[in-house]
């Protein structure tokens, strides 16, 4: 395994857990950290020894709160249409042949949110606070954290989420199927962890064709995806969406109209 700066992987009993490390950063993403995570999910992916992923942030404020908004004005500067390869992280995450669970430690709010909406199963924290924020920060993500979302909490939902970018709980989570669990903030490994042993006691070719088929279903929104990302990166150089950046920096309303 690589030395990683943004991300820390660690194996064990057959469960590779990737944390973003990036605490004081609310696990905001860099482009260094997609491409670290990129990286970690690939070996730990087509690692015969390795049964069930998790995914989770340092700390306990912040799963994760999506890309990082001190690294950028308009572009992020790395590689790919917006300088974050994100299509690529959440294509990866769907692509490994094993389940994938986002161990919600906190808040999941913009591309963190989209990536516990791309993770196979989630088990939350009830001190985790989900959301989406693309429209206050001039951001959108028009792929799998918008189309898909809308097939986990279902068409009217998704679009509340992104239309009002209200805060959610963890039990409104479950209620609405973004999550499987809600567990004490303290169990919250010993769940991940129970979670874990049942699916490496079962057939992993078998699992891993189940995880195939169902994504098949939803493999159009990768094109979808595709298509928007390039939207999105011109989106990035528009003052409407600049201003939403600096209202976050600046902690202030944006004043889009
Ligand atoms: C997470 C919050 C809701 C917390 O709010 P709260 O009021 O409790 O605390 P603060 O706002 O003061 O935050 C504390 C501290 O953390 C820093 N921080 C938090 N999030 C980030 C971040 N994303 N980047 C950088 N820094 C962050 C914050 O600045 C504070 O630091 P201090 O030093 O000032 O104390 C709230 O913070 C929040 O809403 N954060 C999210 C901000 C955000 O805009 N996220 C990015 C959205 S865009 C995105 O993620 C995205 C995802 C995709 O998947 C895409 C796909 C395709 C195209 C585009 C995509 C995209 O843009």
């Amino acid at each position: 395994m690589p030395e990683f700066q943004d991300i820390t992987v660690e194996t064990r009993d057959g469960v590779a857990r990737i944390t973003i490390a990036r605490p004081d950063k609310y696990n905001a993403f860099r482009a260094e950290a997609v491409e670290e995570l990129i990286a970690a999910f690939t070996a730990a992916g087509w690692d015969r020894a390795v049964g069930a992923i998790v995914l989770t942030g340092a700390g306990d404020k912040a799963f994760c709160t999506g890309g990082d908004q001190s690294s950028h004005e308009g572009g992020y500067g790395g590689r790919g249409t917006i300088g974050l390869p994100l299509e690529e992280l959440h294509t990866i995450i769907r692509d490994v042949p094993k389940p994938v669970i986002a161990r919600v430690n906190g808040f999941a709010i913009g591309g963190g949110n989209v990536l516990v909406t791309c993770c196979d199963l989630a088990i939350a924290s009830d001190r985790a606070v989900f959301g989406q924020v693309g429209p206050k920060v001039g951001s959108v993500d028009p792929g799998f954290g918008t189309a898909y979302l809308a097939r986990v909490v279902g068409e009217k939902k998704a679009r509340e989420i992104w239309f009002l970018c209200r805060r959610y709980t963890a039990a409104q989570a479950l209620e609405m199927g973004l999550v499987n669990a809600v567990v004490p903030h303290d169990a919250l490994d010993a769940e991940v962890a129970r979670w874990c042993e049942e699916i490496l006691a079962l057939s992993p070719t078998a699992l891993a064709l189940a995880k195939r088929a169902f994504n098949a279903d939803s493999e159009s929104i990768r094109g979808i995806s595709a298509l928007g990302m390039q939207a999105v990166g011109l989106f990035y150089e528009t003052e409407e969406s600049k201003e939403g950046v600096a209202a976050f920096k600046e902690k202030r309303k944006p004043r889009f109209r």
